[in-house]
């Protein structure tokens, strides 16, 4: 499928432009033409993270006229293994801000605008109008299922990616010619099942091989070249070192680009995906300690196990001390409720609170009445009580 170029032609370029994009120049699909049309585009990056880096950096050196970066975060030092638009001396200064001086040094020609905000259902209209085409560089359900949504609602096209461990996928959402994101994925992960990169890891250089992509997705639908991967599902196993595209279908059933479309304005998206089930909030109520209670009731000794529900690599890059760890897995199973005593309180913990809190419905479930778990967990743990350990 090839499709008519999303972006009119700029007037012409500058000496200076000309010099810089040649070697653009001379590939004949997109010559002079598609070098205007890319000057006159408007891009809007939702993160600028581990696929927003290389997607930024790469849009920009093609010439991308106009860039939008959207960030509401700071860089942390564990970002720079894979967030490569940013370096040791933007540890702590705004995303968007460490972005737009890379940009700058990549290419003075594109005009960045920056959204130093978290985007959501008040903003997302307002910060998509002007831009011809989203790409997609976040990390979690609820900003996708709110992008596509927003995307098909305003008939633009959605550049998206994602990222696992060595695992890669793409593909291009653009409801007037093929499916959107809810097409193939009707309904988000259960809360809890589909642990992030921050809980499983991420290798730095696959962020590389799929912003990549996703560039050369949106530059192909800009200039109006080659075959979009509207309609095709990319999938990339970087350790097998393998790339295959399956086919993906518009459904008519479709609750938003259907025939009969019952999602006709935006929802509530953190509702909609849940962080934490419902359960889990419920278990939690009541059954929350702070790291600094948790301090306290070690230093007043008392008797109770502390269990890190974490995954084995994650303890070994920092525990509390005293915890034994099972992970959330075993207690989802209930392999776990024999490995605990019935005599003392149990007290859980992950890295910040998502999974111990999953665990301890779990736990109540099974009778463990008097069990907590920590707020906060691990990171809080260092923040509050000891921060000569590590965080990650
Ligand atoms: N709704 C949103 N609005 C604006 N920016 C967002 C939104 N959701 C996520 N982001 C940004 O998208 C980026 C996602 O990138 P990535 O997952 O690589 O980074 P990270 O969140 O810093 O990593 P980690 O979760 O491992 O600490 C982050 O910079 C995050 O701040
Ligand atoms: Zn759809």
């Amino acid at each position: 499928m090839s499709l008519p170029p999303l972006v009119e032609p700029a007037d012409e370029l500058t000496v200076d432009e000309v010099r810089r994009y040649s070697r653009h120049l001379i590939i004949p699909d997109v010559g002079m033409d598609g070098q205007k049309r890319l000057k006159n585009a408007k891009v809007l990056v939702v993160g600028a993270g581990g696929l927003g880096s290389p997607a930024l950096l790469y849009l920009a050196a093609a010439g991308v006229g106009t860039l939008g970066i959207i960030d509401f975060d700071v860089v942390d030092e564990s970002n720079l293994q894979r967030q490569i638009i940013h370096g040791q001396s933007d540890v702590d200064r705004p995303k968007a801000v460490s972005a737009r001086d890379s940009i700058r040094e990549t290419n003075p020609f594109v005009e960045v605008v920056l959204h130093e905000e978290r985007l959501d259902s008040d903003n997302v209209f307002r910060i998509f109008e002007p831009y011809d085409l989203i790409v997609d560089g976040t990390d979690n359900f609820a900003t996708r299922y709110l992008v596509n949504d927003a995307a098909v609602l305003l008939g633009k096209p959605y550049v998206w990616g994602s990222i696992y461990r060595f695992d890669g996928q793409a593909s291009v959402f653009w409801s007037e010619h093929g499916p959107c994101y809810r097409c193939l994925y009707p309904e988000p992960p259960p809360p809890g099942m589909v642990p992030s990169c921050a809980e499983g890891g991420v290798l730095g250089v696959l962020c590389a091989s799929i912003g990549s992509i996703q560039v050369n997705e949106a530059i192909k639908l800009l200039a109006g070249f080659g075959d979009p991967l509207v309609g095709r599902l990319m999938i990339y196993d970087a350790l097998e070192m393998s790339y295959r595209s399956v086919k993906v279908r518009k459904d008519p059933e479709c609750p938003l680009c259907g025939k009969n479309p019952t999602i006709t304005e935006l929802i509530d998206y953190e509702a909609f995906c849940g962080t934490v089930s419902e359960e889990a909030q419920e278990a939690a109520a009541g059954s929350t300690i702070t790291p600094a209670e948790l301090k306290q009731k070690m230093d007043d000794g008392e008797d109770f196990l502390l269990v890190d529900v974490r995954e084995k690599n994650e303890f070994e890059i920092v525990r509390i001390p005293g915890s034994v760890l099972i992970p959330k897995g075993e207690f989802l199973n209930g392999e776990a409720f024999a490995k605990l005593p019935q005599d003392k309180q149990i007290v859980l913990h992950c890295k910040s609170g998502g999974r111990s809190a999953e665990a301890l419905a779990a736990l109540k479930r099974a009778g463990f009445g008097d069990a907590v778990h920590v707020g906060g967990g691990v990171l809080g743990w260092v923040h509050q009580v000891d921060p000569s350990l590590p965080t990650y």
